[in-house]
């Protein structure tokens, strides 16, 4: 039986669909440089988030950042795909498409940064004190 083919409401169709999911994730985490990039960055961030000892609502805002940033990254490599499954010819519609896709990722990767250092900033200051 196709995959279309099963019924939309079923447990299977769930699990099938978490596990196609996974299989992105995973695609990601050993393929895309950007991705991997980012995983440092957040594991180092995270590090730090302990070693300041963070409270409830900077984890928060750092949570946000780091997994917003994940799906972003996630969705920009999808676009890129797509794109290099349509044509392999320079066309500039598709020069947008991804440029914009990178725009995306762009805006938040500065607010993340910001946020970063509103919240770091201080407490590496007060360490010298
Ligand atoms: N088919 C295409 N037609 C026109 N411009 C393209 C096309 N494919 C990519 N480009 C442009 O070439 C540049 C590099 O594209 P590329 O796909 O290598 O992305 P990238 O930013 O290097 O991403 P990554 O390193 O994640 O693969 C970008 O400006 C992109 O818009």
């Amino acid at each position: 039986m196709a995959w279309k083919d099963k019924n939309p409401f079923s447990f299977g169709r769930l699990v099938d669909s978490f596990t196609y999911a996974i299989q992105g994730l995973w695609h990601a985490v050993k393929t895309e440089k950007n991705f991997q990039i980012h995983l440092t960055a957040a594991l180092i961030v995270s590090i730090c988030g302990f070693t300041f000892r963070l409270s409830k609502v900077e984890w928060l805002f750092i949570l946000i950042c780091i997994f917003g940033m994940f799906s972003l990254e996630l969705l920009n490599s999808a676009i890129e795909k797509t794109i290099d499954l349509v044509t392999e010819e320079i066309r500039p519609l598709a020069k947008q498409a991804k440029d914009m896709a990178a725009g995306a990722v762009l805006i938040y990767a500065v607010i993340t940064v910001v946020i970063g250092l509103i919240i770091f900033i201080p407490k590496i200051v007060e360490l010298f004190r």
